[in-house]
């Protein structure tokens, strides 16, 4: 069925509300003030309380709409339908105040927080790159015939694809080298491209073959989870306020995808880190949720006379944040293996009243039981990094409860065409 309708604005999951009869209809593909016609989703039951569909002719354009740089991912009346970036049809500043009026909205209706519209930063060279060639990471899936391929929404439907438009430069340059787009797999497998952004060269000036070159053996290919080329460890650098941290990263381990966001998040969440301690000569300082170490080893070598308590699940990211920290000889932190609510039932003593507690969860969030943890330490900051705003509103409205305020709140638009964002809270003990 398809229906004229009148969008009026912003939702979750890069979509737009609209009306029909008095229904709800959830939107892809659209923008607020937008006339447009919608194909619905199939099955459209009559009692469901609403609808969702797409947009399929645009009949008064906003003034944000641009022709999606990558006609794959835009609506599948075009051609489109592959996914990863259902924001393609917005332009760049567009994206941001959409992004921004979500998490201001979730902030003030879940978080139960009573703020200004939220800023949201563009990452370095976003601008230049058009919101594309940011992803270090990408994943594919072989298709039936074992090339690389994208999954279409709605179907089974496997889409080849000879580039991904997302992907940084220089994970494009590796792909080229070793011809991944024309390349056979074992149909149904699924190949992990990530290749460490090169940090001192310029890359959207270089040709593929210098920018392979540049990039060497640091990258890796990975064919259902095993190393069919490159290495296994990737070496990462993250340049600070004029200083080079150096990470390990497992080849398959989490780390922040676009190739600007460890060291956007890390300068800031530093600053915000520097403020609560400033004066205080030695602190303890939770990083809860720390991966590979992005936040614990700058602050246990920037904070060297403080002590660092991180805390992860996965054993693999602990034994590569350990070996981080042991290679910049960074001895007054500790990564403790584990799930976050199981580990802080038995702090040791030592490090059991954290100055600074720094967050950094999956998308679910912390969780109330987190929190409340948190909360009873006394810690003075909790700076809290966030990959969902509705995740982040919910523990807002926790911490809120359990005696904090909201103190700075910034997004960063580290996933650009997409509507994902990520943000960052710091709360301080007291109220206002
Ligand atoms: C968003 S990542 C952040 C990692 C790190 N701060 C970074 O930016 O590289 C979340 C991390 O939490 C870990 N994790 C997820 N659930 C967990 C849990 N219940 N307990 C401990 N760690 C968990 C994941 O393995 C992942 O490394």
């Amino acid at each position: 069925m398809q229906a004229e309708v009148r969008v009026e604005r912003y939702a979750d999951q890069g979509r737009c509300v609209a009306h029909i009869d008095g229904r709800v209809v959830f939107v892809r593909f659209a923008l607020p003030g937008e006339r447009v016609v919608v194909q619905l989703d199939e099955p459209y039951d009559r009692d469901e309380r609403f609808w969702t569909g797409e947009v399929v002719q645009i009949l008064e354009a906003s003034d944000d709409r641009v022709e999606p740089a990558w006609r794959l991912a835009g609506p599948l009346s075009t051609g489109g339908g592959v996914g990863g970036a259902d924001l393609v049809h917005v332009a760049l500043p567009g994206q941001i105040r959409w992004k921004s009026a979500v998490i201001t909205d979730q902030m003030r209706r879940m978080g139960h927080v009573d703020i200004p519209d939220v800023r949201v930063a563009r990452l370095e060279e976003d601008d230049e790159e058009r919101g594309l060639h940011w992803r270090t990471r990408i994943e594919l899936v072989a298709d039936e015939t074992g090339h690389v391929s994208m999954r279409r929404r709605a179907s089974h439907e496997h889409v080849r694809v000879s580039t991904m438009p997302l992907a940084s430069r220089a994970l494009l340059a590796v792909a080229d080298r070793f011809d991944l787009w024309n390349h056979e797999y074992e149909p149904g497998s699924i190949i992990r491209v990530a290749v460490p952004e090169p940090r001192d060269v310029h890359t959207s000036r270089m040709t593929y073959k210098a920018l392979a070159q540049e990039v060497g053996g640091n990258y890796a290919i990975e064919v259902d989870g095993h190393v069919r080329s490159g290495e296994k460890r990737l070496k990462e650098a993250v340049d600070v306020d004029g200083r080079r941290y150096p990470f390990g990263v497992d080849a398959g381990g989490f780390w922040q995808v676009h190739r600007a966001a460890p060291a956007a998040l890390l300068k800031y969440v530093m600053r915000e880190v520097s403020e609560a301690l400033s004066g205080t000569r030695s602190a303890v300082i939770w990083d809860l949720f720390c991966g590979s170490g992005l936040f614990t080893l700058p602050l246990a070598q920037t904070f060297s006379h403080s002590h660092v308590y991180g805390v992860e699940g996965s054993r693999t990211a602990v034994r590569g944040a350990e070996r981080n920290l042991h290679v910049v000889k960074a001895d007054n932190a500790q990564v403790v293996q584990g799930d976050v609510a199981r580990v802080l039932r038995n702090v040791p003593d030592d490090f059991s009243k954290p100055d600074v507690v720094v967050l950094d969860p999956p998308r679910a969030g912390a969780k109330s039981g987190v929190c409340r943890q948190i909360a009873d330490t006394g810690a003075s900051t909790v700076v809290y990094i966030a990959c969902d705003s509705t995740s982040l509103a919910r523990d807002t409205a926790t911490l809120t409860s359990l005696g904090y305020s909201l103190k700075a709140i910034q997004g960063f638009d580290i996933y650009p065409m997409t509507h994902h964002v990520e943000t960052v809270a710091t709360f301080v003990r007291g109220r206002d």
